[in-house]
């Protein structure tokens, strides 16, 4: 057993924090990391660890929590600041045996890469210009709230510890290992239940929680319920995007508030200040235990944790509105196309809305997003259905369902715009299915000279262990391969494509 981990295990007995002899805990050393493994067979049910509450670092228990409070901080900057000063004062933190434990920062977000492997990993990606804008963004936070504690703050922080530098490796090590706890606490460094790797979709352990410290002073029932809690932390529900149906965008994972994964289960008293792990799925022995962060893409999961997985069935890429803008207004005149999207609103769409851009999504499969293929329909809708829509649909106002399905077919047929499945076949006209792939082909431009092909081989020679490069290969991989899928699902139902496919059978 390694030093750091013997260290570890003392002060989670010196802390009560409990486990189950069947769970043992591997350290591959800084480059492989931490994991968890079943030594024996584990069984639905099976509690594998007890946390007590007042031994995660939060910003309320932390040594700091007066000055954190005082200056107003809170979410994932108060937890920075929280672990920075736990950090800083050595030995002398109650969380010494756990912090010695974590790597100075988590290297595979992209938020502690250097601006050049930004540029070098990141061009053509979802995260490209996320992460550029999160630098800057996480550099103004600790030029205006952290620099005065250093300079008047009433603990005479040492600067070497509190740097901008210190700030960015704190915040990777929050977005990638920090939980919600309960109201009280908010988001805190739960150790041991931070040494549980993901497998999204297959995950054995869930992380439970008691109601908060607040609820229980009302000797309220609730306050003993268990509420399953996944390891979502500030970054996914401060980024998180909206989306109108509701899925997740490439930078988001599940809100916990949308999150339909409660799990609830009874808890006695004595026990209601901690945190426990149990198993939801069955784990044979020497398998490696898995926890979930949640359903996301790989553009999330890398911007947050640090990897991407090869076979992630979340994975999205986006189509932004005003790229869509741009190709319309190559094909007609910018006039015309904001008159179009403006019908588009009219009859009551709009895109996804993330930090102040608006997108569509397409999925894992190549379906793109409903509201996308209505914005192009009305591009392509002749000047005399056009004209027709425009005196029926209100300029303002709420719309009346009846109106918002008036968009004319060509045999001035409704379109039944509120059942998807069933406009579908109408609105995938050869024009749609054209702009569909061009919309492919623009989006694929911006990965610059290689192709996909290239891409693949690279990924194909690259190791693991390099991890900011096998990462970014893997996600633009994966973009592009959606790119593809969109351009098949394009093709697919276009009637040109479909009636080429039939002249070529029947020729055979
Ligand atoms: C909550 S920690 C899990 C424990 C961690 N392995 C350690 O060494 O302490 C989250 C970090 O573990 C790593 N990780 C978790 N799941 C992974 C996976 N499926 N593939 C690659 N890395 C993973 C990533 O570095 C991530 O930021």
């Amino acid at each position: 057993m390694s030093r750091r981990l013997r260290a570890f295990k003392r002060w989670m007995n010196s802390q009560n924090i409990e486990y189950a002899k069947n769970i043992e805990i591997i350290d591959k050393g800084i480059n492989n990391g931490i994991s968890i493994k079943a030594n024996a067979d584990l069984k639905q049910g099976d509690i594998v660890a007890k946390i007590p509450k007042n031994a995660c670092l939060t910003i309320k228990t932390t040594a700091c929590s007066e000055m954190i409070q005082d200056a107003g901080l809170a979410g994932s900057l108060g937890l920075a600041v929280a672990l920075m000063y736990e950090k800083s004062i050595g030995e002398c933190s109650l969380w010494a045996g756990y912090l010695q434990l974590l790597p100075e920062r988590e290297c595979g977000v992209p938020l502690v890469w250097t601006l050049d492997e930004v540029d070098q990993f990141l061009t053509g990606t979802e995260l490209h210009k996320a992460v550029k804008d999160d630098k800057s963004l996480v550099y103004e936070d600790w030029k205006e709230n952290i620099l005065p504690l250093i300079a008047s703050g009433p603990l005479e922080l040492d600067p070497m510890a509190f740097g901008a530098e210190q700030y960015f490796a704190a915040k990777s090590l929050v977005s990638s290992r920090s939980f919600e706890i309960d109201d009280y606490h908010g988001f805190g460094m739960v150790p041991l239940a931070d040494l549980f790797n993901h497998k999204t979709g297959a995950e054995n352990v869930h992380f439970t929680s008691v109601s908060s410290p607040l609820s229980n002073t009302d000797n309220d029932s609730d306050a003993e319920d268990n509420e399953y809690i996944n390891n979502h932390h500030y970054e996914s529900t401060e980024h998180l995007s909206t989306c109108k149906n509701g899925s997740p965008a490439a930078l988001g994972g599940k809100n916990i508030s949308e999150s339909n994964d409660i799990e609830l289960s009874s808890n006695s008293e004595e026990d209601s200040d901690h945190l426990e792990m149990i198993i939801v799925k069955d784990v044979k022995a020497g398998d490696e235990v898995f926890n979930t962060y949640g359903s996301m893409g790989n553009a999330a999961l890398l911007h947050r944790y640090g990897f991407t997985e090869l076979d992630n069935p979340f994975d999205i890429i986006n189509i932004e509105l005003n790229m869509v803008l741009e190709w319309s207004s190559s094909l007609f005149s910018s006039r015309y196309s904001r008159a179009r999207l403006s019908m588009w609103r009219r009859i009551g769409y709009c895109g996804c809305v993330s930090q102040n851009s608006e997108y569509f999504e397409i999925s894992s499969d190549g379906e793109p997003q409903y509201e996308l293929l209505i914005l192009l329909y009305i591009i392509f809708l002749t000047d005399e259905v056009y004209d027709k829509l425009n005196q029926t649909v209100p300029s303002t106002g709420n719309l009346d369902k009846d109106v918002g399905i008036l968009l004319l077919h060509k045999n001035t047929k409704r379109i039944p715009l509120e059942i998807p499945d069933m406009a579908k076949n109408y609105l995938l006209t050869d024009n749609v299915c054209g702009a569909l792939v061009s919309l492919a082909d623009i989006r694929e431009s911006f990965y610059r000279l290689n192709s996909l092909r290239d891409d693949i081989q690279s990924l194909s020679s690259c190791c693991v262990r390099d991890r900011k490069l096998y990462h970014s290969m893997v996600l633009r991989v994966k973009e592009r391969k959606i790119l593809n899928n969109l351009r098949a699902y394009a093709s697919s139902r276009s009637h040109k494509y479909k009636k080429r496919a039939v002249l070529r059978k029947n020729r055979r």
